[in-house]
């Protein structure tokens, strides 16, 4: 079979940048999918051999694609064109995609070269074979069926559907980002939305065990889930002992701050790991006001002390559409399973942190140190 491919933001990029952005998005869909591509100056045409179920399958998981259609093609010439609606539209009525009794339809014609009809003319003729095929009404501003015709050169082609995909940059056409994941249901989010703008991510969990119990396989999963759409690049998990850390702050400093002290601590050793991953920047699932915690105030004193771009993709988003995106990339089910909490929570934790406080506190507790401690338990997870 083959394939059109549609590509969004990428062609409005320079020849060279789109050349390197082309062949990262092929790169990626060949990592999953037996395949070969011709590129016709941006048209990229897939070629395989194998199921429609699977070319699905990864072609709804591969950012940087903004829809795809199965194509069949022929020659440039109108007794061929006629051959191949002939056999175009009964398989489509067969399918149940068009229903001449009720449906009506359209041919919309695309056209490349030089050609002794114009676009219009050829979608006249298309038409009219549609016509005698079916006997079905033409309506061209809002048809419930559409032939589409693209003729290049010699060469022509038919698609009857264009299947929308996620859209996005290709995964590794920019840097890597570190994603703090914690095993709740927004920060799987927030990485699968780095993952959008081509990053590659490297998710680190701050485990605080004893004070929290069973998250890291609840992450594992999560990093799975979003492994598939990564595709062509491998996702890196990391966890560390970081409850080692969040002992010491609630032995040395005062119990209201334990959370503000926790998440100024998480925002370093991301960026340590990051230092050691070539990463540029961290990513988090912040949403402002959603929990007492996420005040503007807290954001602001949490990430004083860290010099590296801390991105929150959910900073805007409600509750409820953070728990849609986590639904439909299959992250939600893993999320919501039980863990008990985090026992270190305090009775009346700050929500209205003031920066000059939080970082005497930080001095007070030599929090640097401690950090510097915990940084050698990073530990690579197999998420295979
Ligand atoms: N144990 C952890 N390890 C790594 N990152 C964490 C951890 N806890 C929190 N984070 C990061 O901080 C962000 C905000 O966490 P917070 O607990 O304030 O909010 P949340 O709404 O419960 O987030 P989530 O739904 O992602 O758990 C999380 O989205 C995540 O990116």
């Amino acid at each position: 079979m083959e394939y059109f491919v549609r590509y969004g933001e990428i062609g409005i990029k320079s020849p060279k940048i789109r050349h390197k952005f082309e062949k990262r998005l092929m790169d990626n869909i060949k990592s999953e999918l037996e395949c070969e591509f011709e590129n016709n100056q941006g048209r990229l045409t897939l070629k395989t051999e194998e199921t429609n179920e699977k070319v699905a399958d990864v072609l709804s998981r591969v950012f940087g694609i903004v829809s795809y259609s199965p194509i069949t093609q022929t020659i440039t010439d109108k007794e061929k064109i006629s051959e191949l609606i002939h056999e175009i539209i009964p398989k489509v009525i067969d399918e149940g995609k068009f229903n001449p009794q009720k449906d009506t339809f359209a041919v919309k014609c695309r056209r490349v070269g030089n050609h002794d009809f114009s676009s219009q003319e050829m979608a006249g003729y298309c038409g009219s074979v549609v016509i005698d095929i079916t006997n079905a009404k033409v309506d061209l501003s809002n048809p419930d069926f559409t032939l589409y015709v693209e003729i290049r050169e010699n060469k022509t082609y038919m698609f009857t559907e264009k299947i929308p995909g996620l859209g996005g940059l290709p995964v590794g056409s920019q840097g890597s980002v570190v994603c703090l994941i914690s095993s709740g249901i927004d920060s799987p989010v927030a990485s699968f939305q780095m993952l959008k703008r081509g990053c590659k991510i490297i998710l680190l969990h701050c485990d605080n065990n004893p004070y929290t119990k069973n998250t890291i396989e609840k992450v594992k999963k999560q990093a799975q889930r979003l492994q598939r759409y990564s595709v062509g690049v491998k996702v890196k998990l990391y966890t560390i002992n970081f409850g080692q850390y969040l002992e010491h702050v609630i032995k040395q400093a005062p119990p209201r701050m334990t959370c503000v002290l926790c998440k100024s601590g998480m925002y370093q050793t991301a960026a340590q790991l990051a230092k050691f991953n070539h990463a540029n920047a961290i990513a988090d699932g912040s949403s402002i006001g959603q929990v007492a915690s996420q005040t503007l105030r807290n954001i602001e004193a949490t990430r004083y002390k860290c010099r590296m771009p801390i991105f929150s993709p959910l900073i805007s988003l409600d509750k409820i559409e953070i728990e849609a995106i986590a639904k439909t990339i299959g992250t939600y089910e893993t999320s919501i399973i039980p863990d008990g909490g985090c026992s270190a929570v305090p009775k009346y934790p700050e929500t209205n942190a003031e920066l000059d406080v939080v970082n005497n506190v930080i001095d007070d507790i030599n929090q640097k140190d401690v950090l510097e401690e915990v940084w050698n338990t990073f530990t690579k997870i197999d998420i295979d």
